[in-house]
């Protein structure tokens, strides 16, 4: 996946002259000791990350932790103090205002937390105004305009005013309005934050319906691991203006790495986040023959064709017979298996006692062993132990 934004050593120190606070900074100060010692409010304290083409990569932190000074500093509504921009290669930060203005209207489209329609402007005219500025002919910004509204599920709202329409549906106009603009970066501060729990879980999943076509680069701003954790291809942690843990979601819970991490961790649904993948472990062989070969443990196993296609599954008793005698059972039963990308909620409504679900990979061949240990220990956050087979 090639990456679209990088973010190098970003400091935003809100102060006329940053460079006393970025020595402070820069020598391991803090946000805290930077504001006893010089009295200025540090934003972002020497922040790195790179955000791959087509990620859905979300900001999350308490607040005051810095996530919308980051969002505001790429593109450029907060100045930066020190650090590198990098868009496609290209470093926005020593940008003239000329410049700047026609990266935002092409390239960079934000969604706020607080939906900015103009008011008195029909639905359809707010869509349609990132257009008009770009100087987009009256024609061609209507067809635009009434193509993305009827992909976020306004069609038939487009000549309502914004007061006509739920919190909710003034979202998705929000939406409809970057998404307007073809730029595709998205930067979404806080985006969901304002609707009510309902209409903020139809939204995520209609985001996640969106980008599964558009394809867009998302930088999402969020306080709400949760939601972090249901959107997010990456997600990076701040605090203190401070960008602390970096990583996929499975891999943020497993490692949080402080306790500022894991305190957010806590409440998560595990079995709906890990997958078949994080825990199961690689097939090792019990038996070779002319029928195939038979790879588990002593909790069950399979009967593999010399394509490493599954044939059949084997039970524990099963096996025990073939490692006595070195005979195969004359009846096979149908093998349980699962894709990688199995959240471990459905391996366990797949599973059977005294059986091992077998793991896939996109050409069917199996690649992996999961029993009710590895995906209790997941779930209940004790070490997944490896069992000798
Ligand atoms: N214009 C400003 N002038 C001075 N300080 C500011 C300004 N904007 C933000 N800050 C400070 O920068 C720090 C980071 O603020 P920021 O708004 O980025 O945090 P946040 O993580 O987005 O918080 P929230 O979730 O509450 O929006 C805070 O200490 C805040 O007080």
């Amino acid at each position: 996946m090639s990456e679209r934004l990088r973010i190098e050593n970003l400091y935003k120190v809100f102060a006329k002259d940053p460079g006393p606070a970025l020595q402070v900074l820069r020598k391991g100060g803090t946000k805290d000791s930077v504001f006893e010692t010089l009295g200025h409010v540090v934003g972002l304290d020497d922040v790195s990350l790179a955000v791959p083409s087509g990620a859905m990569y979300m900001v999350m932190g308490l607040s005051g932790s810095g996530k919308s000074t980051l969002a505001r500093c790429i593109n450029r509504l907060n100045e930066p103090s020190a650090g590198r921009i990098l868009l496609d290669g290209q470093d926005l930060v020593p940008l003239d205002e000329k410049a700047l203005r026609e990266v935002r209207r092409t390239r960079i489209s934000m969604v706020f937390q607080h939906f900015a329609l103009l008011p008195n402007k029909r639905v359809i005219d707010n869509v349609e105004f990132g257009l008009k500025l770009r100087g987009v002919a009256p024609a061609e910004r209507r067809r635009r305009a009434e193509e993305v509204l009827s992909v976020v599920g306004l069609g038939r709202w487009g000549y309502h005013l914004p007061h006509e329409l739920s919190g909710g549906m003034r979202q998705r106009v929000g939406l409809a309005r970057a998404l307007a603009t073809d730029a595709d970066i998205l930067i979404m501060d806080e985006a969901f934050s304002a609707l009510d729990p309902l209409i903020r879980t139809e939204m995520q999943d209609e985001l996640l319906r969106l980008q599964r076509t558009l394809n867009k680069t998302i930088l999402f701003i969020t306080h709400d691991f949760q939601e972090a954790l249901k959107l997010g291809t990456r997600i990076a942690i701040m605090s203190e203006g401070r960008l602390v843990r970096e990583g996929t979601p499975q891999s943020i819970v497993l490692e949080p790495g402080s306790d500022y991490v894991a305190a957010f961790t806590r409440e998560v649904d595990r079995a709906r986040l890990f997958d078949a993948r994080s825990v199961m472990k690689a097939p090792a062989v019990l038996w070779r023959g002319s029928a195939g070969i038979v790879v588990g443990g002593p909790e069950g196993g399979f009967l593999l064709d010399q394509e490493e296609q599954v044939v059949a599954g084997l039970d524990g008793a099963e096996i025990a017979r073939l490692q006595e005698t070195g005979t195969l059972p004359a009846e096979q039963a149908a093998p349980i298996c699962v894709p990688e990308a199995t959240k471990l909620i459905d391996v366990a409504r797949c599973y059977r006692a005294d059986r091992s679900v077998g793991v896939i990979d996109e050409a069917g061949r199996l690649v992996g062993l999961l029993g009710a240990e590895q995906i209790l220990a997941r779930i209940a956050n004790l070490p997944v132990q490896e069992r000798e087979p």
